[in-house]
């Protein structure tokens, strides 16, 4: 299928950096939140990223107004009727994202294949909210996703091959690299890091070091660009949080039990650098 015009849902910041990448791929996007506020905020990132991009001497002032241009807004989901791809990245809560998809699967043409940048969720389940399972896949970018080259990309239970042939082809027109990963809870990306950053909370938790020193451990010890608590921050706390308790569901083991910490942090608000408080605090 050749795809053109692509729907990214949710302006956060996976959405801003995704539209910002298939833009500059040459797609025509829409970019689509439930609010204008939310809207400003994901253009806002995405033209300060590009503005770094033309100080730096990579991209011209004319392309940036190019890529820019590429980029239409919306507050109505019925613009989905318009487009061959739908790249959802809206919170990660299965009732969203499976009230989504109904109501995708009633707007967008047959033939349009969507896509979840869910971090964790089963693709499968999320599929089973439409009539297409077959044009339903998880294509998992990575944070800050300008920069991340990684996409993950997951077959539900029922993906067709060709809808999976399509999105591998289109992931390195956006310059990234694709993995092939079958769907299990935290696919293999968060089965494996969340449970580190996790008990890298509980370290802290339990009073083994400040959570300087946690940082410090890993960056220096282990050579990771940043400590699992900065790391957390920069995620978002409350997807830490979720990302533990679709683990600890899913497989039903206790050694996936979301740390008490994070879950006082996400109900205190403090969420991480997007909320200005998380471990550390951001100016905002
Ligand atoms: C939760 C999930 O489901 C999956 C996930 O995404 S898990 C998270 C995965 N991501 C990570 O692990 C990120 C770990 N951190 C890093 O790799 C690095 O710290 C980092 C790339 C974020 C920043 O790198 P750094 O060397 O410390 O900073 P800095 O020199 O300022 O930036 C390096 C480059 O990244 C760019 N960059 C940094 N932050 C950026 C952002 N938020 N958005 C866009 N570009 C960014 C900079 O412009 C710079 O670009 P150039 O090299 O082209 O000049
Ligand atoms: N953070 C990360 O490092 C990564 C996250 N992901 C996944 O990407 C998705 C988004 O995460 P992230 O960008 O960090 O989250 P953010 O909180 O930054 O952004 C989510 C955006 O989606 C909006 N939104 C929520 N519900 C709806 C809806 N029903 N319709 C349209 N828009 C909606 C939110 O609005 P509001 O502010 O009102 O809630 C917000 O603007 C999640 O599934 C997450 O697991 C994947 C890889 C990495």
């Amino acid at each position: 299928m050749n795809v053109k015009k692509v729907m990214v849902i949710g302006a956060g910041q996976m959405g801003s950096g995704i539209a910002q990448v298939c833009a500059m791929a040459g797609y025509d996007v829409i970019l689509h939140d439930m609010k204008q506020e939310f809207l400003d905020r994901g253009i806002g990132i995405i033209t300060k990223n590009l503005s770094r991009q033309v100080e730096k001497g990579r991209i011209t002032e004319v392309e940036m107004t190019t890529i820019l241009s590429r980029i239409s807004q919306s507050l109505d989901l019925q613009n989905a009727s318009s487009v061959d791809l739908v790249i959802e990245a809206a919170v990660e809560n299965m009732e969203i994202k499976t009230k989504l998809f109904a109501q995708l699967d009633e707007i967008a043409p047959q033939d349009t294949i969507l896509a979840t940048n869910t971090s964790s969720l089963p693709i499968t389940e999320i599929a089973a909210a439409t009539k297409r399972p077959e044009k339903v896949i998880g294509m998992h970018f990575m944070n800050p996703v300008p920069v991340m080259k990684l996409v993950e990309i997951i077959r539900g239970l029922a993906t067709a091959d060709e809808v999976y042939q399509t999105i591998e082809e289109l992931t390195k027109t956006l310059n990234k690299v694709p993995v092939e990963v079958n769907d299990f809870p935290g696919f293999v990306s968060n089965r494996i890091l969340m449970p580190m950053i996790n008990e890298a909370i509980y370290t802290l938790y339990e009073g083994v070091a400040t959570k300087e020193a946690i940082d410090e451990v890993m960056k220096l010890g282990m050579n990771h660009p940043m400590g699992p608590l900065t790391l957390a921050d920069f995620i978002g706390l409350d997807t830490c949080l979720y990302i533990m308790e679709t683990l600890h569901e899913g497989f039903g083991d206790d050694k996936y039990r979301p740390c008490p910490l994070l879950r006082k942090y996400v109900k205190a608000g403090w969420l991480g650098k997007k909320s200005g408080r998380g471990f550390y605090t951001y100016e905002r």
